[in-house]
């Protein structure tokens, strides 16, 4: 058989374990894995001593296309998902204007998306108090799941749901059989806060990490777990910030609750001090926490009670980002090229975490959940989306390295051992070598919905 490409001699990354083989791929998908395959293949990339993960599925970016597209945008943002090994994006209905809240806006951004994507991609729906007799056709139109926030967006066209909110569009979401994902964060308390500290005249980073401490998550995450086991709806817990946080939602889950975790590479790299040091590049909601609190999410982590990490990419304009008033700055931090790059350097190098861990959160875990069936695991069937690495290699990351629309992160300057080399999505090169290969056209992959996938969509050990 006439293979159309033939991947040589890497380490591949699967759950299995990590083993040396040969992938031969075949119309975009993984054809055969074998120790050696001698071909003929009309293209070879040399693997030898490359690690050859899953492409990495990032299922939470704000790309705010269209709309907001001189905040970031498709073109770009998918370039840097690639450049940090990622094939697969899942964009959120926010804050691209306006948001995805029917089938219309829907269609606009498939357009959007279909047209300047590098990467394959899918889409989050909303749901907010304006949008519940919509989330049938949104379901219908290929959604992967709904997105509310408990707290303020800071989109005021994105409305926070309140718990009627919540309660109704999760019966509505368990019959449609997608998953609802929640930014949980106490809205009353935060707001409650905010007030009282900013009519003190605060400020400072100390000030916004006081409006906003790690109580108010769990109080959130504990309503979200009530209202998932009371509908029978499956949930999706993103960004958790603090170790607490993770603890609370996996008790959840050990005793029955359908809810996945997620958390984000800034709260593992990142803790209180450095946004007192870096400021407004550093704002996200919720915030990053103090040591003790990153030390136990890294134990969460270790200890496979985290399901899969997602870098909450959420770029602005960089004047949003300047100044010294923490409230004022937009909160959202740019970091989609980044996250493999904290995984190997603060994981696998200074913790020990495994590679095939780091896959499967980064990977197979995401397809699994939210149903992507030709994705997330480098297996004969799958679609021949690939990262290889190279895990001794060390860097700095520089501001002409950065994909981004507007070249700011937090991770600038921060050095990392273990660098994403070339990036492949069904079998056809889109980075390599530090360079985007702008050719490929990404498609939109829709989710088997519950009933048809398997039965369960449930992540499995
Ligand atoms: N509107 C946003 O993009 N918000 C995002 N911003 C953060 N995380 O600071 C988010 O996911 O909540
Ligand atoms: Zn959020
Ligand atoms: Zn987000």
């Amino acid at each position: 058989m006439g293979l159309d490409l033939l991947v040589r001699g890497g380490y591949l990354v699967r759950p299995e374990g990590v083993a040396r083989a040969d992938i031969g791929v075949l119309d975009g998908k993984i054809a055969m894995i074998e120790p050696q395959i001698d071909g003929p293949a009309r293209m070879l990339i040399e693997a030898t001593g490359r690690y050859v993960f899953p492409g990495l599925i990032d299922v939470h970016v704000h790309f705010n296309e269209p709309g907001r597209t001189h905040w970031e945008g498709f073109a770009s943002g998918s370039a840097a998902l690639a450049a940090g090994g990622g094939t697969l994006f899942c964009d959120m209905p926010l804050n691209s204007h306006p948001p995805v809240l029917t089938r219309r806006e829907f269609d606009d951004k498939l357009g959007a998306a279909r047209a300047h994507s590098h990467t394959d991609f899918a889409l989050w729906g909303g749901l907010t108090p304006d949008n519940l007799e919509h989330l049938g056709e949104l379901a219908e139109a290929g959604v992967m799941g709904f997105k509310a926030f408990m707290a303020n967006s800071g989109i005021s066209e994105f409305r926070a749901a309140d718990d009627a909110t919540l309660y109704e569009g999760m019966r509505l979401a368990a019959r449609l059989g997608l998953p609802v994902a929640v930014h949980a964060e106490n809205d009353t308390l935060t707001a409650h806060l905010t007030r009282q500290i900013r009519s003190k005249g605060g400020a400072s980073a100390r000030d916004y990490l006081a409006s906003r401490p790690v109580f108010t998550e769990l109080e959130a995450i504990q309503r979200a777990l009530l209202l998932a086991q009371e509908t029978g709806c499956r949930l999706h817990l993103v960004h958790i910030s603090s170790g607490s946080g993770v603890v609370l939602a996996y008790e959840a889950k050990a005793r029955g609750v359908d809810v996945s975790l997620e958390t984000c590479p800034h709260y593992l790299a990142f803790s209180e001090e450095d946004l007192e040091r870096l400021g407004a590049v550093l704002k996200c909601a919720p915030p990053v926490r103090a040591r003790e609190e990153q030390e136990l999410l890294w134990n969460g982590v270790l200890a496979g009670k985290v399901d899969l990490i997602a870098s909450d990419h959420s770029p602005s304009s960089p004047d949003l980002k300047e100044g010294n008033d923490l409230f004022a700055a937009w909160g959202g931090i740019s970091g989609v090229q980044s996250t493999l790059p904290v995984l190997l350097s603060e994981g696998h190098w200074a913790r020990g975490l495994s590679l095939e861990t780091i896959s499967r959160m980064t990977s197979c875990h995401p397809a699994q959940r939210f149903g992507f069936a030709q994705k997330g695991q480098v297996a004969v069937g799958f679609d021949a989306d690939l990262a290889l690495v190279d895990l001794e290699a060390e860097f700095t990351l520089n501001q002409d390295e950065l994909f981004y629309r507007h070249p700011q992160s937090p991770y600038l300057g921060r050095r990392f051992k273990g660098r994403v080399v070339h990036t492949l999505v069904r079998g056809q090169t889109v980075f390599a070598e530090g360079k985007l290969h702008p050719e490929l056209r990404g498609q939109l992959v829709r989710p088997q919905v519950r009933r048809e996938f398997g039965g369960s969509g449930r992540i499995a050990e």
